[in-house]
């Protein structure tokens, strides 16, 4: 099945894992699925931006310069009123603006002086009317949409929330997700494997490319054995939304990962890929509830079909806007003859003209998961041609991202 049909019939299978408050403290990362709009204007009230004095500008604008002081608004304090329009109010950054005050001086705009015990400021500099006030609702009015379901809420997007008074946030609640490690060969992180054996990395990076989603994921190491796997898939089954399952799954004699599902009640959607690297993968659901992706145990397959496949569609399941498409322009020739989509890791850069660049990086095929460590996306090179001259145009799938 070319890449563009297999990628078609993932997003078909999209699910809604549903929404759940979660309180503001626990919201970033996660999906916004709701509307929050401004509860009161931004600012909610005219703030004073400049510590100084507040002044009625008629006053000055008839030549008044020295202003005799009546009172001192803080932040804090509710609004107080000027009584007579000849004086000023002390006014400190964050305050509301006093009553019948339009114009706030800086301290730095002013000579202070003290006249029996009454302090007097003497403006200096002249001065506009309006000036340093944040107008009410000049950010937002009232009732105006600040945020829109299906961001992926950081930082910034916390604030707001916090001022809108959203102390829990209706999100998009997240996927059970298992990753399963299959092959006798493989050993754990700490253990010493002997010659013949090697240390499970396949989960361990999945589960990080998971984390960039802010999605946790149990992890299970099965053995070659068709009647275990079953068993074990076979209990996961009722309480899992995901299994993502790594390796077994091409034609040797000991991958038995793709008969074990199909015992266990899997509807096979496909197996197998016109690409490379990535090329035995298989997609599958059941009719319960959990939906299967069995990716090629070469640590660079299973990579790319994160990032190419499964990624994306966490993304539309969660109900998050989608990405923007990326394209680079190719830094050398690159020559690929099997009719396959080569996904080739590449290092990306800024051109001087704003364009991104892609520099294939040193890569020994699918096996060679160093080569990823110098490279930060995959570019896709269509199965119809061989030669891809340096300075064209593909599609690059990021993999250094959120
Ligand atoms: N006769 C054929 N042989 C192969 C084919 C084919 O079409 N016909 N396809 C090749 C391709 S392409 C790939 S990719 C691999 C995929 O094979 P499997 O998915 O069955 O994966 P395994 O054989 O279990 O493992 C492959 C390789 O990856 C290592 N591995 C597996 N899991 C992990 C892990 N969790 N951490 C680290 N490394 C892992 C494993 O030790 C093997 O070296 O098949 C080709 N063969
Ligand atoms: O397709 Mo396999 O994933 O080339 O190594």
């Amino acid at each position: 099945m070319p890449v563009s049909e297999a990628f078609a019939a993932i997003m078909s299978a999209v699910r809604d894992f549903g929404t759940e408050k979660v309180p503001l403290e626990a919201a970033a990362g996660r999906i916004l699925r709701e509307t929050v709009t401004a509860d009161r204007p931004f600012p909610p009230f005219d703030r004073v931006t400049m510590d100084g004095i507040a002044i009625y500008f008629d006053s000055y604008a008839r030549g008044q310069r020295v202003f005799g002081l009546e009172d001192v608004q803080a932040a804090g304090m509710p609004q107080m009123q000027l009584a007579n329009l000849a004086d000023c109010m002390e006014v400190m950054t964050g305050a509301i603006l006093p009553d019948l005050t339009d114009t706030v001086i800086p301290y730095e705009h002013l000579e202070i002086t003290e006249h029996e015990g009454f302090k007097r400021f003497t403006v200096v500099k002249d001065a506009v009317k309006g000036q340093n006030i944040h107008r009410i609702g000049s950010d937002a009015p009232a009732g105006k949409i600040l945020l829109e379901a299906g961001i992926r809420i950081g930082a910034a997007e916390i604030g707001v929330l916090a001022t809108v008074g959203k102390s829990e946030v209706l999100v998009s609640r997240l996927p059970k997700i298992v990753l399963i490690a299959t092959g006798n060969e493989l050993v754990e992180v700490s253990a010493i494997p002997a010659q013949h054996q090697l240390r499970m990395s396949n989960i361990h990076s999945l589960h990080a490319s998971l984390q960039q989603l802010g999605i946790p994921a149990e992890k299970i190491h099965l053995p070659d054995d068709q009647q275990r796997l079953e068993q074990h898939i076979s209990e996961l089954l009722p309480e899992t939304d995901v299994l993502i399952c790594s390796g077994a799954v091409s034609a040797g004699k000991f991958d038995h990962l793709p008969a074990a599902l199909k015992a266990c009640g899997m509807r096979e959607i496909f197996h197998k890929v016109q690409q490379r690297p990535g090329k035995p993968l298989l997609f599958g659901t059941f009719p319960q509830k959990p939906v299967v992706f069995a990716l090629p145990g070469n640590p660079v397959s299973g990579f790319m079909c994160f990032y190419r496949y499964i990624r994306p569609w966490l993304k539309a399941c969660l109900q998050e806007n989608a990405e923007q498409p990326l394209f680079a322009v190719l830094e050398e020739e690159v020559v690929f003859n099997p009719a396959l989509e080569y996904y080739l890791p590449v290092r990306l850069s800024t051109l001087p003209d704003g364009r991104t660049s892609a520099q294939p990086v040193p890569y020994n095929g699918s096996g060679d998961l160093s080569s990823l460590l110098m490279a930060d996306a995959f570019m896709a090179l269509p199965a119809e041609r061989q030669v891809f001259e340096k300075n064209s145009i593909y599609p690059v799938w990021p993999f250094r991202t959120t």
